[in-house]
């Protein structure tokens, strides 16, 4: 519903057009064309604020940041990658509480000779994304700056009681859904300069939550959940911290793919494991439930919840990696 309509730019985009050529005005509205409104949202783009219909008695919130350099790179992957990229660890906040979101605003900032066509391929990735929850994008902001930065908020609703961080109790199993350290070698691998295995660096590139395990588990009556961006032992940790107790991680549980045998063996020999363990940015989500809960479909029991405090895998407290930290 963009009320600030101009010719859509991308139409006839000269090859290597910046933002600095196609202007402020003109690339909101051909950012908002790519942002199709869902049948939640009363007002969408092009007014002083969306407006949504709320459905549930609660709304779900999360915010995160995206800085180039620091969370991705222009020449590791692709504008419509780094869009789905963005779109895909918000979306992934709230189905970490159990919930599945509806709406997301995007704040931007870009440099000026930024070429127009990355812009849009990102807001197209990120559309994409969006749309495999069904979720809209319903605002935003565009303001230059030295280096790319985006900052999305998601909303979202659970039908059910959100699930917290620190509701997991003694005797709990932890399980893990999703890809769990493929992203970790595609970065360690695009790191030395190289480009394969590429199903590691597509993973990391746009990685893949699994969106439908998170409202499984809820409905299932996962005690405690969190998803994985900065690594799982430290996401365990988050758990463990949160409800007062302590969760070993079995190692011999934890899906090793063949692909990350082979990035550990060509970077000198380093235990493979290292990547499920402390890796971050594929969004698996780690949940806690009752012994005696039916797992949800794609859900695996990687560990156990004791009386205590603290992470151990394998009974041991492991010294060294556990994940992203940015200070
Ligand atoms: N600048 C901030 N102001 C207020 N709350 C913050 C800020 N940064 C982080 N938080 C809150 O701290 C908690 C942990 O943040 P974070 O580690 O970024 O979580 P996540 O991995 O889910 O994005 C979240 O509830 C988040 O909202
Ligand atoms: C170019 C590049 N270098 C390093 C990384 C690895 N990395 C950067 S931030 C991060 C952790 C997740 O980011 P954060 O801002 O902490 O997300 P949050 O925990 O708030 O969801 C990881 C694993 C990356 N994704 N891209
Ligand atoms: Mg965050």
């Amino acid at each position: 519903m963009a009320t600030d309509q101009h010719p859509d730019p991308a139409a006839a985009l000269e090859p290597g057009a910046t933002l600095g050529d196609i202007g402020e005005f003109a690339l909101i509205s051909a950012l908002t064309q790519r942002f199709p409104q869902g049948e939640q949202v009363l007002i969408g783009p092009g007014d002083d604020a969306a407006v949504l219909r709320v459905r549930t008695g609660h709304v779900v919130v999360s915010t995160d940041l995206m800085v180039e350099g620091r969370h991705f790179r222009r020449d590791w992957a692709s504008a419509a990658d780094v869009g789905h990229r963005a779109a895909a660890q918000n979306i992934s906040d709230i189905n970490a509480m159990g919930g599945t979101a509806t709406s997301l605003t995007i704040g931007i900032a870009a440099p000026v000779d930024l070429e127009a066509q990355w812009l849009l391929d990102f807001a197209q990735g990120f559309a994409d994304e969006c749309a495999l929850v069904g979720a809209s994008v319903v605002g935003g902001d565009l303001t230059r700056g030295d280096q790319v930065v985006v900052a999305v908020t998601v909303l979202g609703a659970c039908t059910v009681a959100p699930v917290v961080r620190s509701g997991a109790g003694p005797g709990d199993v932890l399980a893990v859904a999703g890809r769990q350290g493929w992203a970790a070698g595609g970065l360690a691998v695009l790191g030395r300069g190289f480009r394969s295995p590429r199903v590691l660096v597509e993973a990391y590139r746009r990685p893949e939550p699994p969106y439908a395990a998170g409202p499984a588990a809820a409905d299932a009556g996962a005690t405690s959940m969190i998803d994985v961006s900065d690594g799982l032992l430290s996401e365990v940790a988050h758990l463990a911290t949160a409800s007062g107790v302590r969760i070993d991680v079995r190692s011999a549980d934890l899906e090793v793919p063949e692909p990350l045998h082979a990035v550990a063996a060509a970077l000198g020999g380093v235990d493979p494991v290292g990547f499920v363990l402390s890796g971050g940015d594929d969004h698996a989500l780690l949940a806690t439930f009752p012994a005696d809960a039916d797992l949800p479909e794609g859900w695996a029991v990687i560990g156990s919840v004791a009386e205590g405090e603290g992470v151990t895998v394998d009974g041991a407290v492991r010294t060294g990696d556990t994940g992203w930290t940015h200070f």
